[in-house]
């Protein structure tokens, strides 16, 4: 772990082999017992011993200086020179790295720098050479001594030269020295940091001992969340094998069962295998009978035959008769296709005349008056039988019923048996002489309904004036009358198709006219509002908010002659039926907004508008109208209502008969604008007549239904509501116009 010294193996450093010690210290002996073993190799050799020289030099082999090389320059193999040491080798520098100061392991560089030279030397014994006392010698050993002292003497240079050497070397090995001592340093400095990096490091083994436990721990966790979910889903997993297992057991059980239903019907089958055997038997009897039968026939047939030929010849007689037939047949074909044709015209005919009908439709309405007056009295109900305690103290018997009938009824007549238009009552009241006095009292309306009417003999007549409204007309019909007169009945009807009132009729009315005007091009879209009035505030039948809170704004648009009430939900109309919910709805929240002593249908007056827009592609005309179907108010005066104290029925009373009277008073000024074009019209006395500013003005066309309680204990109010009506009847309002938009 710890990063080692760089080593000092670079070849241009001087010396990194052994340490100084393991150089001073091994190295004298070393060679001191190299030069005796060399010594005494040579004293082997050489014919006579030389003393040595050199003694208490270090005793290191004599290297070979440049200068004894010169010497011994004939010899072909040169030493190498000491001074030049080899560079160490790796195992020598990593025994320096360890700082220790045994020798090296391998001394094969100072071998091979020592072991060299001896064998160099063995031929010249140069290092043999004493430094004593000279002998005298004789003659040619003389010279030769004399040489011999030379080359020693230059030895002793060269050795010189080698000693200074080595002290550089020295030198340089005690520098190395110094940076191995520094290389310590440095290294015991990265020990130091290496301990403190080991402390940290431990310090982050610990922290990752504490993960790896809250790991541990984690896991724990998790493989015992596991292990209850396993458990969970092993419990579901036997659950569903029990579910499994009674499925299976009740499937078995129903096998089982078919199984035995299925042996039934395979013993019943052999059964009726037997039967049939025996059928069959008993047919193969028939068959042989039959054969026999036949050769009866086939006799017969001969005879046949015969009588088939006589009808051949018939049959040639009535060819001919068919054939003269075809002809007349063709001959009436080509009759129908010119009698086709002649259709095709009169259909075209009648298509233009539809157009003149319409015109003509339209002109008869006008010259009936824009504001006519329906007359229907209802029939006695049983409710109205229901005798009081002063008529039939013990109750009616179911034959009294007719008679009760007569007695409570008030005397209708109705002479105009063909066209139904006048109604006659008859009344009898006490002259001041105590005389009875016989009165009879005479109406004419443009239609009178009997209490047999039903409802589609009333609409009979209205639905031409809905037809209108698909031309391009405002339309309003009113109901008028007394409370319990019949007003909603006619108006809105009962659930069935037969008691179906006014406004569902005229919807469906208006459908059907607009899916017969879809094949002249005209395209029609509808919607509809419901609102009551009720004591001078509007409030929309078909809306979410409370009654009475919200404040709907009345708004007339001069231009297109139409009249929208701010805040009001007008529902798009797609079918006739849609009608009935809408008015399902409208009377729900009537019966909401009720309290119990008060009636509030009765008390309110309710506006059912449906709009009408056409658009016809092919001419490219337009056409809006509207059909206003109104149940107004009880009509009866303040003191029949029966208010007594009660603030809140009086002020309702008041309101009513404020907006009734609002609603003749616009009607009279209506007919006396015939005359003066610039009289005034009090269409904004009452929310009522504002609201139905354009449904009544001239440009409109008006029908008020006097709807009129059969009873005689009603018979004044009757009276009171017949000379109303009658009035109205008698006004002449101007000519309805069309609202028709140029394409
Ligand atoms: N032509 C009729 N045939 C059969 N029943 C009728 C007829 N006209 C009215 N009725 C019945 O008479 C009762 C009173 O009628 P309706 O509620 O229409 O009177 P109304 O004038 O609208 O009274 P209100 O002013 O209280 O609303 C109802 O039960 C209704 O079904």
């Amino acid at each position: 772990m710890s990063r080692l010294p760089r080593l000092h193996s670079s070849p241009d450093r001087p010396f990194a082999g052994p340490s100084m010690s393991s150089i001073t210290t091994s190295r004298p002996g070393a060679l001191k017992r190299k030069a005796i073993a060399e010594e005494d190799d040579e004293a082997a050799d050489e014919p006579r011993k030389l003393p040595a020289i050199g003694k208490g030099r270090p005793q290191r082999p004599l290297q070979p200086s440049r200068t004894a090389t010169n010497l011994s320059s004939s010899r072909s193999n040169p030493p190498k020179p000491l001074t030049k040491p080899n560079p160490p080798t790796l195992t020598a520098s990593r025994s320096v790295s360890r700082g220790t100061s045994a020798p090296p392991t391998s001394s094969s560089t100072l071998g091979r720098s020592t072991s060299r030279p001896p064998s160099t030397t063995r031929r010249e014994p140069v290092g043999r050479i004493a430094s004593g006392p000279i002998r005298p010698t004789r003659g040619p050993d003389d010279q030769r001594f004399l040489d011999l002292q030379s080359r020693v003497a230059s030895v002793e240079s060269a050795r010189a030269a080698d000693a200074e050497r080595l002290e550089q070397d020295m030198a340089a090995e005690r520098a190395k020295v110094a940076d191995l001592q520094a290389n310590h340093l440095a290294l015991s400095r990265e020990l130091a940091t290496a301990k403190s990096q080991e402390l940290n490091q431990r310090q982050e083994l610990n922290n990752a001992s504490e993960e790896l436990e809250a790991l541990r721990k984690r896991h724990a966790r998790e493989l015992k969340d596991l292990e209850i979910d396993l458990r969970r889903d092993l419990m579901s997993a036997r659950d569903d094998l029990a579910n499994m297992k009674t499925r299976h057991a009740r499937e078995t059980m129903e096998l089982e069962m078919d199984l035995k239903k299925r042996e039934r019907e395979i013993q019943q089958l052999n059964e009726d295998l037997r039967v049939c055997r025996a059928d069959l038997e008993r047919e193969r009897e028939t068959a042989s009978t039959l054969k026999s039968t036949i050769s009866h026939q086939s006799n017969a047939q001969i005879a046949l035959g015969t009588e088939n030929h006589a009808l051949q010849s018939q049959k040639t007689a009535l060819q001919m008769q068919l054939d003269m037939y075809l002809a007349t047949i063709s001959s009436l074909n080509l009759k129908l296709e010119s009698s086709q044709k002649e259709v095709d015209d009169l259909k075209q005919q009648a298509m233009e005349a539809e157009g003149v009908r319409r015109k003509l439709h339209n002109m008869v309405q006008e010259l009936k008056g824009n504001i006519r007056v329906f007359c229907r009295v209802r029939p006695i109900l049983p409710s109205d039988l229901t005798p009081s305690p002063s008529s039939s103290p013990n109750g009616s018997a179911p034959d009294d019923i007719e008679e009760l009938k007569v007695k409570m009824q008030a005397n209708y007549l109705y002479p105009d048996r063909h066209d139904h238009k006048e109604i006659v009552i008859s009344s009898s009241s006490e002259s001041a002489t105590g005389q009875e006095r016989k009165e009879l009292h005479n109406f004419a309306f443009d239609r009178v309904f009997e209490p047999d009417a039903t409802q589609a003999d009333v609409f009979e007549d209205i639905s031409q004036l809905a037809q209108s409204c698909t031309d391009g007309y405002n339309v309003c019909v009113f109901a008028y009358g007394q409370t319990g007169s019949g007003k909603s009945f006619t108006m809105e009807g009962g659930a069935t198709e037969q008691t179906a009132g006014m406004i569902p009729r005229a919807v469906a009315q208006v459908f059907r006219v607009a899916e017969e005007l879809r094949s002249k091009g005209w395209e029609y879209k509808m919607e509809g509002q419901f609102l009551e009035i009720y004591n001078e505030t509007i409030n929309d039948l078909l809306g979410k908010g409370d009654f009475d809170k919200k404040k709907h704004e009345i708004k007339h648009d001069a231009k297109s002659n139409t009249t929208r009430v701010t805040d009001v939900n007008v529902v798009p109309l797609h079918s006739p039926t849609q009608v009935q919910s809408l008015l399902s709805l409208a009377a729900s929240r009537r019966t909401v907004a009720a309290t119990l002593m008060n009636e509030r249908s009765s008390r309110s007056h309710s506006v059912f508008t449906l709009r009408i827009s056409g658009a016809n592609a092919s001419s490219g005309e337009r056409c809006e109208g509207s059909l206003n179907l109104v149940d107004l108010a009880g009509s009866e005066r303040l003191n029949a209502s029966g208010t007594g104290n009660d603030k809140e029925r009086l002020k309702e009373t008041q309101s009513i008969n404020r907006s009734l009277s609002a609603l003749g008073d616009v009607i009279a000024a209506l007919g006396e604008k015939g005359e003066k074009s610039e009289k005034h019209i009090p269409y904004r006395n009452s929310k009522l007549t504002y609201l139905l500013q354009n449904s009544l003005s001239g440009n409109s066309k008006t029908l008020m239904v006097l709807n009129l309680s059969p009873l005689a204990v009603h018979l004044n109010e009757s009276l009171t509501s017949l000379r109303f009506a009658t009035k109205v009847n008698n006004t002449t309002i101007g000519t309805a116009k069309k609202q028709s938009r140029a394409p």
